[in-house]
């Protein structure tokens, strides 16, 4: 291997997760970014990479010398549970004997996800109890019944209901921030500002973390962005003072929410929670929220219990979940503190922030995907006259290169397809590896789709039908005919699938969402046509032709 700090992980990857204090270079790096990338060498390169993936499902060996690690959202826990129902397959009730192994998995892929030993030894016993007393319910196999008691104890376990932001009956609402050294503090005090001001409520953002000052640049910076005002006093005056004059302000403009921003430290010391206590005597807060990043797993959940008996605390926000494959602060924090998760966060953007839903979550976590958040995200960025449009066109077969464009762009702004993929139910499966290829994809297919006519984009069959106008978009696009013409068999393969889609949701087919993963492989696989069809088509296949007919028909 190349990086001796890297072989020094490879021996031992499972302390590198458990003892964030001490970080190896390994936690360190997943703590930055999501992805991470190592290159093996030499004869010790297999054995090294299966030291380095087995905590992480979704890595992949590439090339012969390297891997990439992606940290896919409670994707280890997701594959842990699927063991446990498949070993269900075939029994006709839920027994004590028959649950037994099941339940180890689950208690496994807990443990593995970093939930704390108590805890999942309380969630065992509840769904083992629940499970052998569910009577046998005609149509539904016994598996399904077990997922369904699972999905109830998770949602238990995170909270059960969502917990909203609690807002001041007068004056102010003042929310503090607290938290560690670089969980996230700051950008969530940008992120809910972002938040609120789409609720239609005015926010400030006061700087009281003096002790960084470069902290107080990045929240001036981070409040020009939200647009929101940024009150600070430099690095010299005492945070409790800086809190209570920005509270003044924000009284004498009329400002509905007043967000702290305070100092982390590396660990819990008695200095850092005395400046709490002194902030929260000074501007008495509706909402004290502990900002916890969730790769630290039942650490985080512990700190959470900590600052709620030092402090006392409304809630907490979960940050970068989007690195962290495993969930256990997720599952951890409700139980273990007794406190609620109010927000997370899922990325570095200002618009990554949103309320914790623990019902969602839980679908998520047994790979049903989250359809209710990708589509209130899809809503933010695509008003109600396009997706009507868009609706229609994709019922009648009429989805064209301008909708193509359209859709395209709406997710960029949801994020990219690798944040939004695990909402999709199905999708959990597809690897990080094909994410990328699709995302490479979208950009190659843009560059075509731009070089064609109003009329061409209104109208794919007229590229179908010219191989005149497919060779002039490959000339004016730098790409070759055949690139064309797969793309415009693509989109007839589009509106096959919408509108077998639609039949799906429409109950008159079941949506195949295996399908629809497969399709993203799709994206990369050449359309080939045969025979006297190939000579007038070109490369369009023989089914696109077909439904490019019914379109016409
Ligand atoms: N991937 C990801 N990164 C995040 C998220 N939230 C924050 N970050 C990043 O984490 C790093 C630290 O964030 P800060 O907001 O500076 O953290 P802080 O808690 O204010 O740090 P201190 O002021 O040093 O205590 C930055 O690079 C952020 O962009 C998140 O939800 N996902």
């Amino acid at each position: 291997m190349e990086a001796t700090a890297t072989l020094t992980l490879s021996s031992s990857p499972a302390g590198a997760r458990r003892s964030p204090a001490r970080p190896t270079v390994a936690s360190l790096h997943l703590r930055r970014v999501p992805t991470l990338s190592f290159h093996l060498r030499g004869a010790q390169g297999p054995a090294a990479f299966r030291a380095l993936s087995s905590p992480f499902p979704g890595c992949r060996r590439r090339r012969r010398s390297g891997m990439v690690v992606r940290a896919e959202m409670f994707g280890q826990l997701t594959t842990g549970l699927e063991s446990a129902w498949n070993k269900l397959r075939g029994v006709d009730r839920l027994t004590k004997e028959n649950i037994a192994e099941p339940m180890r998995d689950i208690r496994r892929a807990l443990l593995e996800a970093d939930v704390s030993v108590p805890v999942a030894r309380s969630f065992i016993e509840s769904v083992t109890e629940k499970a052998i007393g569910t009577d046998v319910i005609r149509g539904v196999q016994p598996e399904q019944q077990l997922v369904k008691v699972v999905n109830d104890e998770l949602v238990q376990l995170m909270g059960g209901e969502v917990s909203d932001l609690v807002f001041a009956k007068t004056g102010p609402t003042v929310i503090l921030l607290a938290g560690l050294q670089g969980v996230g503090k700051t950008t969530v005090c940008a992120k809910l500002a972002f938040y609120l001001k789409k609720m239609g409520k005015s926010c400030m953002l006061v700087a009281a973390d003096v002790y960084r000052p470069a902290a107080i640049d990045q929240l001036t910076i981070l409040g020009k962005k939200v647009g929101v005002p940024v009150y600070s006093e430099g690095t010299e005056a005492k945070p409790s003072e800086i809190a209570k004059n920005g509270l003044k302000e924000a009284k004498s403009k009329k400002t509905d929410v007043v967000i702290v921003d305070t100092a982390g430290r590396l660990q819990v010391d008695k200095a850092m929670m005395n400046e709490l206590k002194e902030v929260k005597k000074a501007v008495k807060p509706t909402e004290i929220l502990l900002v916890v990043d969730a790769m630290t797993g039942q650490e985080a959940a512990a700190l959470v219990g900590a600052f709620n008996v030092e402090i006392g605390i409304t809630g907490a926000i979960l940050t970068k979940l989007d690195g962290d494959s495993r969930g256990g602060a997720a599952l951890s924090i409700k139980e273990v503190s007794g406190k609620p998760i109010k927000f997370i966060g899922r990325g570095e953007r200002v618009e990554d922030l949103e309320p914790f839903y623990p019902d969602r979550m839980a679908q998520r976590i047994l790979g049903m995907g989250d359809v209710l958040s990708f589509v209130e995200q899809a809503q933010q960025v695509m008003n109600q006259e396009d997706a009507e449009e868009l609706q229609k066109k994709i019922m009648s077969a009429k989805f064209n290169f301008n909708d193509f464009l359209k859709q395209t762009k709406a997710i960029a702004q949801m994020g990219s397809f690798s944040r939004i993929i695990g909402m999709i139910p199905g999708m959990n499966k597809v690897t990080p590896a094909q994410i990328r290829e699709a995302e490479k994809n979208v950009k190659f297919m843009e560059s075509m789709i731009n070089v064609m006519t109003a009329d061409e984009r209104e109208r794919p069959e007229l590229l179908a039908e010219s191989r005149e106008r497919r060779r002039r978009v490959a000339k004016d696009a730098g790409k070759t005919e055949q690139q064309v013409s797969q793309l415009v068999s693509q989109l007839f393969q589009m509106r096959t699938r919408m509108q077998k889609m639609m039949a799906g949701m429409q109950g008159k087919d079941t949506p195949d969402m295996e399908n629809l993963a497969e399709s993203i492989k799709a994206e990369e696989q050449a359309a080939m046509a045969t025979g006297k069809r190939r000579r007038k088509y070109g490369n369009l296949r023989q089914r696109d032709l077909d439904s490019m007919r019914g379109y016409r028909r």
